[in-house]
C-alpha cells in the first residue's frame, strides 16, 4: 500500500526548516507573494487548541506527562499538511513531519522527559506512516542561526506557552538540528539541503532570500 503525496500531484515541495523562533514564518510570509507558490505554515494554533486543549501549553508545563499527546497531535497535524492538495506547482511547508520526529521527540526521549513507552509508539507510528505513505519533500531549507539569536526572538514574540524556554532548550534543538542536517549522522536526511544563514536582521535576509530565491525555487522548474 502507497499513498501518493505531492509528487503524486507533480508538484514540488520545500520544507523550510530551523530552530523555534529562527525566522522559518518571517521568510514563508516573504515568499507568500511569489505567484504559483503557495504557502503552509505550521499548524501551531492547532496545537494551542484542540476541542478548546492547549497542548502546547500542557507539554511545556509537564513534558513527562504530555509530550505524547503533543507530539501525537502534531505528528497528524503535519501529514495532514503534507498530503493536503496542492493549489500551486510549488509548496513552502513549515518544517515536516521529519523534523517532528527527529529533533522534538527525539529531544524529549534523550533528555529523559518521554517514558520509554510513549518514545516506542510514537517511533512505530512514524516508521508505519514514513513506509506506507509517500511524504515528498524535494528541498530542505535550513535557517541556520544561534541558539542566542533565537533566544532573543522569542523573548521578543512573546509567545505565552513559550515561557518558560530557558537557552539550554534552544541549544539542545540546535544541536539536534546541526546532526541532522549539516552533520548529517544522525538520522536520514530526505532531500537535498541549502542552508541560509540566519542571524542577520531582517532586511538582509529579506535581500538573502531574493538572492537565493533561484536556488530554491529552480529544482521545481
Ligand atoms: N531577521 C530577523 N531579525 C530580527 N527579528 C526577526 C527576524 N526574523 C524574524 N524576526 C522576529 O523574530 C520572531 C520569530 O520569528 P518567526 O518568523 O515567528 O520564527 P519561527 O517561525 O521560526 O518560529 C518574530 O517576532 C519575528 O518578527
Ligand atoms: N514537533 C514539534 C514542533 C514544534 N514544537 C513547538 C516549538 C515551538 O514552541 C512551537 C512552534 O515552533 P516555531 O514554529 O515557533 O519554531 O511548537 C514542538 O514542541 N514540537
Amino acid at each position: 500500500m502507497c499513498f501518493p503525496g505531492v509528487e503524486g500531484q507533480g508538484g514540488f515541495g520545500i520544507c523550510i526548516e530551523g530552530n523555534i523562533a529562527s525566522g522559518k514564518t518571517t521568510c514563508l510570509e516573504y515568499f507568500s507573494k511569489t505567484s504559483n507558490l503557495e504557502v503552509l505554515t505550521e499548524p501551531v494554533s492547532k496545537w494551542r487548541n484542540i476541542q478548546g486543549h492547549n497542548p502546547l501549553a500542557l507539554m511545556y508545563q509537564d513534558p513527562v506527562r504530555w509530550g505524547l499527546t503533543l507530539q501525537t497531535y502534531v505528528q497528524l497535524t503535519m501529514l495532514d499538511r503534507h498530503l493536503s492538495t496542492m493549489s500551486a506547482p510549488v509548496r513552502m511547508m513549515e518544517r515536516s513531519i521529519y523534523s517532528a520526529k527527529y529533533i522534538f521527540v527525539e529531544n524529549l526521549y534523550r533528555s529523559g522527559k518521554m517514558p520509554e513507552v510513549d518514545f516506542a509508539v510514537l517511533s512505530e507510528w512514524f516508521d508505519w506512516i514514513t513506509s506506507n505513505i509517500d511524504i515528498p519533500v524535494d528541498l530542505i531549507v535550513y535557517l541556520q542561526t544561534t541558539p542566542q539569536t533565537c533566544y532573543e526572538r522569542l523573548t521578543q514574540r512573546c509567545r505565552e506557552e513559550e515561557k518558560v524556554i530557558p537557552l539550554e532548550y534552544l541549544e539542545t534543538i540546535h544541536q539536534l538540528y546541526e546532526d541532522w542536517l549539516i552533520n548529517q549522522m544522525s538520522f536520514k536526511v530526505p532531500a537535498p539541503v541549502l542552508v541560509i544563514p540566519a542571524n542577520h536582521d531582517l532586511q538582509k535576509m529579506l535581500h538573502q532570500y531574493e538572492e537565493h530565491r533561484g536556488k530554491i525555487l529552480m529544482g521545481s522548474k
